[in-house]
C-alpha cells in the first residue's frame, strides 16, 4: 500500500497554502513560522513528537483559532478572514470530538449533514449508500457507544467527508486500534482521495506515515523536514520513517504535556 500509486493528485491546485503561519501564547511560541502547500488529491501527512505544534497549526487552518502572524488559504478561502468559509468548505474528524455515542449511526449522519447545509432528500439517498458501503445496513439503529472503535472510527470520517469537502482534517484518527484495522481505515482514504478529495492527517503511526503523499515533520514549532516518504528515507539514510521521525523528533528541546 506504500505512497498509494493510484491517487490523483492534480499538481498547481493547491487547497491548503501555507506562508509564515506564526501562533503564539503569551511569549512561547508555539507554531513558528511554517510554510508549505498541499496539492489537490494529495494525502499530507502532518508528524511531530507530543507538543510539536501540530493541533495548534491545524486549528488554524481550520479557521478554529487566528494567526498570530502570517497567513493561510484553504479550499480558497483566507484562514483569518474568511473562517466561517473554511469551516464550510472541510470536514474534520477528531479523536476527540467526532460523533455522538447517544444517537443512532443514522442520526450522527443526518446531524452532521445538517450542520453542514445539505437537503433532507439528499442526506436520505446517500445515507442509505454510505450504510451499504460500509456494510453497516444492520448497525443503523444502533448507538454509537455501541460500536467497536474502529467501526466508530470509519463512521466518523465517512460523515466528516459526507458533504464532499475540499479537504478533510483528520488528527490522529486511528488512535487505539489495531494496523489491521488502520489499513481498513485507510482504503477510506484511498477512495476519498480518488474523488478528489485532499486529506490533510496527524499521526503518531509511521506505518501511516508511509501511505501519505508526502510527510512534514515538526520539531518544536517547526516544519524541519517535507517531501515524500521514499525522499525522507533516502535524505535520512534510513530503513523507515520510524527512523526518520527518531532522528527529528531527537533534536527536540520541548516536553509534552
Ligand atoms: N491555549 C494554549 N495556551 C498555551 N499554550 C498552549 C495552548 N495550546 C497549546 N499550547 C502549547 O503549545 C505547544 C503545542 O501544542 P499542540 O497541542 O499544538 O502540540 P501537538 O503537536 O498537537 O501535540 P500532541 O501530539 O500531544 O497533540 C505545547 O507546548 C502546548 O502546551
Amino acid at each position: 500500500m506504500e505512497n498509494m500509486q493510484n491517487t490523483t493528485i492534480v499538481q498547481d491546485q493547491k487547497v491548503i497554502e501555507v506562508d509564515n503561519l506564526v501562533k503564539r501564547f503569551g511569549h512561547f511560541t508555539a507554531v513558528d513560522h511554517i510554510s508549505f502547500d498541499v496539492q489537490k488529491g494529495e494525502i499530507f501527512g502532518f508528524l511531530g513528537a507530543n507538543g510539536a505544534g501540530k493541533t495548534t497549526a491545524m486549528r488554524m487552518l481550520c479557521g478554529l483559532s487566528k494567526p498570530t502572524s502570517g497567513k493561510g488559504k484553504v479550499a480558497g478561502f483566507d484562514i483569518e478572514h474568511q473562517s466561517e468559509q473554511v469551516k464550510k468548505n472541510i470536514g474534520y474528524m477528531s479523536q476527540k470530538f467526532s460523533l455522538y455515542n447517544d444517537l443512532k449511526v443514522w442520526e450522527n449522519i443526518r446531524l452532521f449533514a445538517g450542520i453542514y447545509g445539505m437537503k433532507d432528500d439528499e442526506i436520505k439517498g446517500k445515507t442509505e449508500l454510505l450504510l451499504q458501503q460500509l456494510h453497516f445496513e444492520k448497525e443503523r439503529n444502533l448507538l454509537v457507544k455501541s460500536l467497536p472503535l474502529g467501526f466508530k472510527q470509519k463512521l466518523a470520517f465517512s460523515v466528516a467527508i459526507f458533504h464532499t469537502p475540499e479537504v478533510v482534517f483528520l488528527d490522529e484518527p486511528t488512535g487505539g486500534v489495531d494496523p489491521a484495522t488502520r489499513r481498513q481505515f485507510w482504503e477510506l482514504i484511498y477512495e476519498a482521495t480518488a474523488k478528489g478529495i485532499t486529506v490533510f492527517v496527524t499521526t503518531h503511526y509511521m506505518d501511516e506515515a508511509e501511505y501519505c503523499n508526502r510527510v512534514s515533520i515538526m520539531v518544536d514549532g517547526r516544519i524541519e523536514a517535507l517531501d515524500s516518504p521514499r525522499n525522507l528515507k533516502a535524505q535520512y539514510n534510513a530503513q523507515n520513517m520510524d527512523e526518520v521521525f527518531q532522528q527529528l523528533a531527537r533534536k527536540a528541546t520541548r516536553k509534552s504535556d
